[in-house]
This record gives structure tokens, C-alpha cells and sequence, in this order.
């Protein structure tokens, strides 16, 4: 029975070496696309030709009798590969013309990604860090660009003091909030403005598919060419007003950020063994224990700088808060279908988002478990 086993698996071996002989070949080709992309400008990423190249594979694998799904995972984690792969050969500069970027904080986590972007672009880029201020006269002078990637609870102090630059200078900030730091741009400088707000961490190996937020600030003409950049690196920007993005980032970040936060003390003061309960887990709460653990693997500061950066934050913490209490109370009435009828109008609500998030939830479980093993 052995020598049966044995025999097919080495044959599995050999399909298996020709996979990975086929890979090379293909991320050999995809340096090719990235060289052509990087002379011509064309955006690394590319939907439409991804759409359209999935719907052929997946007529093909289901002809061949095999699972549509299986053939499309596969393509999506090979073309992950394909956009930092692509990121080698540099970008093509949209504005060679331009002076010198400055990069105010340009040897932190997210300033240094996107010095080297820019760099990858051909632009030259100076870093003003926070022993550099005695020459900041003469580097801001010659700057084009100056983009302020300092912590949050001193952007503000920051952009202050960047009250001389050239008339026509594009200033930007990167700041995790929008409307105080863009406040301060408009008042300290007259020339053109514009806030960004990377939503993804310093640990990306590529900015495809990667949403950037851009808030006006003024002279819109004068910033389009770095807004077509960051297309070319793959980049998905999504204009609203800062105010707009500072009402949907009280949610999507000091709300999950705190209640993350939450959970993981109470884990703590409950002295829950985390080693019981992965052991007992399924994916769904592994997974949920993951993104609780992942938060305190990371800096405290940026996180009370987030929730902090706003009144409006802990007024919205506080109304969670109650509304906790207020669920808690329904349920120490005991009545069973009190929560149910209160569930269903929360469901309501979610709508076909509900059966939305149920399919996608179902594929990262998946992915999850492919990972795990017996530890
Ligand atoms: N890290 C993220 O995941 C993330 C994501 C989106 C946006 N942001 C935003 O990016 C900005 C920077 O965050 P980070 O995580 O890169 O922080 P960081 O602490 O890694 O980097 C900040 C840099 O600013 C420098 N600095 C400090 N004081 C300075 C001064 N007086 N003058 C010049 N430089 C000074 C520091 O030396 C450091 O190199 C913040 O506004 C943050 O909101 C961060
Ligand atoms: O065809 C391209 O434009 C590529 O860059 C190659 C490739 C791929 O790996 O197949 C990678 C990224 C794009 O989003 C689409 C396809």
C-alpha cells in the first residue's frame, strides 16, 4: 500500500515542480508588463484586464471539470505577487520638471514608504527630520512638494512652521485626520494644498489596490499630476471633504480601534488563557483574536493620538458604551424574544449587506484555514 502512496505522490511532486517552473515563467513576463508599464505610465493595476482574464480561466477550469473558485484563488495570490514584482522596475515620473520633494518626517514608518515611491519615480526627494530644523530654511526654498508625514499630535505644530515656502509649492499632509491638519495648510501656506490619508500601514508590499483618501485643500490643477501618480502606483484614491472622512474615520477607526482595544483588556483582567482558547477556536474566532492580538503588536502612540484626535471620537465611544448597557439590560430581562425581534430590525438595517458580508467573511475563512496548522 506504501509503494501505491509513494508512487503517486511523486507523481504529484513532478505536476508540483512544473507549477513552480510555470510561476517563474509567468512572473518572468510580468517583469516584462512592469518594464513596459513603468515607460509608458499605465497603472499597475489593472482591473479590467484582471476581470476579464479570471471569467476565461474560470469557463476553462469548469470545462475541465475542475472548481471555477479553485482556479481563481490561485490567479489573485499569483497576481498579489505580480504588483510588488511590477514596483522593481520604478514608475514612470509624471512631472519631471518638479524640483525637490521634501519629506517632513521622511524616515518614519509611512514617510519612508513614500520617499521610496517617489524615488521609484525618478523624483528627487530630501528628508526633513526632527534634527534637521536648522537647515530647513534652505531645503524648503527649493521645494516643489513638501509632504508632512510627522506624528498625529504634532502635525498641526509642524505645518505651522511652514509658513516660507515657494509660492507655488504643493504642500500635503498624510495625517490619519483631515480637517484640523488641512486648516492649518490653508493658513500657513497660500499656494496650492492637498490632505491624504493612506489607509494601509508601512508593511504593504505595493500600493495596487490600495485606498488613498484626498481631501481638497486649493488649487486642484496644480495637484492633479500627484494624483495621477498615485494612480500609476496602483493606488485607489476616494475624494471627500475632511470632514466627511473625519465622520467615517471616527467609526472606521477610533470606534474598532477602542472597542479592539476594549476587548483585549477585558481578555486581560478575565486572565483568559489565549493558549485555551486558540486550541478551541473556530476560524471565525481565531480570526476575531487575531485582529483584537494584532492591534497591541503595534505603537500605543498612533493609537491614542487616533482616538484622541477628536471630541466627537469619545462622544461616539460613550453613545457605544450606553447602548452596550441598554443591550445588556434587554438581556437581563430574559426574554428571548425581545432580543430576537431587536436583532431582526438590526438586520434590517445591514440589509443585503448581511448575505454580502456572509459570502466574503466565508472565503477569508477559508484562506485562514489553509493556513493553519498543528501548533
Ligand atoms: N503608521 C500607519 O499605519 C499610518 C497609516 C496612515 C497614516 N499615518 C499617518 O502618518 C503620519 C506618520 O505616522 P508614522 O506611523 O509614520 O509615524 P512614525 O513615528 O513612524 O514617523 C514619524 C516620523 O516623524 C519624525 N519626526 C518627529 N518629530 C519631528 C519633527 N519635529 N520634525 C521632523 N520630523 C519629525 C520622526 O522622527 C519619525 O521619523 C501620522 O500623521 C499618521 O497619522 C500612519
Ligand atoms: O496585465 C497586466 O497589466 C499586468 O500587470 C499583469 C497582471 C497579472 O499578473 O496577470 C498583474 C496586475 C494587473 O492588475 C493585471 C494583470
Amino acid at each position: 500500500m506504501n509503494e501505491e502512496l509513494n508512487a503517486l505522490r511523486d507523481q504529484i511532486d513532478h505536476v508540483d515542480k512544473q507549477l513552480v517552473d510555470l510561476l517563474a515563467q509567468r512572473l518572468k513576463l510580468v517583469a516584462g508588463v512592469g518594464e513596459v508599464k513603468s515607460r509608458y505610465g499605465i497603472p499597475v493595476y489593472a482591473p479590467e484586464r484582471e476581470a476579464a482574464m479570471l471569467a476565461s480561466r474560470r469557463a476553462e477550469a469548469e470545462a475541465a471539470g475542475i472548481p471555477a473558485d479553485l482556479i481563481e484563488d490561485v490567479l489573485r495570490r499569483v497576481m498579489r505577487e505580480s504588483y510588488s514584482s511590477e514596483n522593481d522596475s520604478g514608475f514612470k515620473c509624471v512631472k519631471p520638471e518638479l524640483r525637490r520633494i521634501v519629506v517632513v518626517g521622511g524616515q518614519g514608518q509611512l514617510g519612508r514608504l513614500f520617499v521610496q515611491m517617489f524615488r521609484l519615480s525618478g523624483y528627487q526627494v530630501d528628508i526633513l527630520e526632527k534634527d534637521d530644523w536648522e537647515q530647513a530654511d534652505t531645503l524648503l526654498a527649493g521645494a516643489s512638494v513638501v509632504l508632512v508625514a510627522v506624528p498625529i499630535d504634532i502635525s498641526c505644530q509642524i505645518i505651522d512652521r511652514l509658513t516660507h515656502l515657494p509660492a507655488d509649492c504643493l504642500l500635503v499632509d498624510i495625517t490619519s485626520i483631515k480637517q484640523k491638519p488641512l486648516q492649518h495648510m490653508l493658513a500657513a501656506h497660500k499656494g496650492p494644498v492637498l490632505g491624504l490619508h493612506p489607509m494601509f500601514g508601512p508593511d504593504v508590499a505595493s500600493l495596487a489596490k490600495q485606498v488613498i483618501v484626498c481631501c481638497d485643500g486649493r488649487g486642484a490643477e496644480q495637484y492633479q499630476w500627484l494624483l495621477e501618480q498615485m494612480q500609476i502606483w496602483g493606488a485607489r484614491l476616494q475624494s471627500v471633504t475632511a470632514k466627511e472622512h473625519d465622520d467615517a474615520m471616527s467609526f472606521i477607526q477610533a470606534l474598532r480601534h477602542f472597542t479592539t482595544y476594549a476587548y483585549g483588556y477585558h481578555l486581560f483582567e478575565e486572565k483568559a488563557d489565549i493558549k485555551c482558547l486558540l486550541a478551541l477556536s473556530s476560524p471565525i474566532y481565531r480570526l476575531e483574536l487575531a485582529m483584537v492580538g494584532r492591534l497591541f503588536a503595534q505603537d500605543p502612540a498612533l493609537y491614542a493620538d487616533i482616538i484622541l484626535s477628536s471630541e466627537q471620537n469619545l462622544q461616539l465611544i460613550r453613545r457605544y458604551h450606553q447602548r452596550m448597557g441598554e443591550a445588556i439590560q434587554r438581556l437581563e430581562k430574559g426574554d428571548k424574544q425581545v432580543f430576537i425581534s431587536h436583532f431582526k430590525e438590526v438586520a434590517a438595517y445591514f440589509g443585503d449587506y448581511a448575505q454580502q458580508f456572509l459570502r466574503e467573511s466565508k472565503q477569508l475563512l477559508a484562506q485562514a484555514s489553509d493556513r493553519r496548522h498543528h501548533d
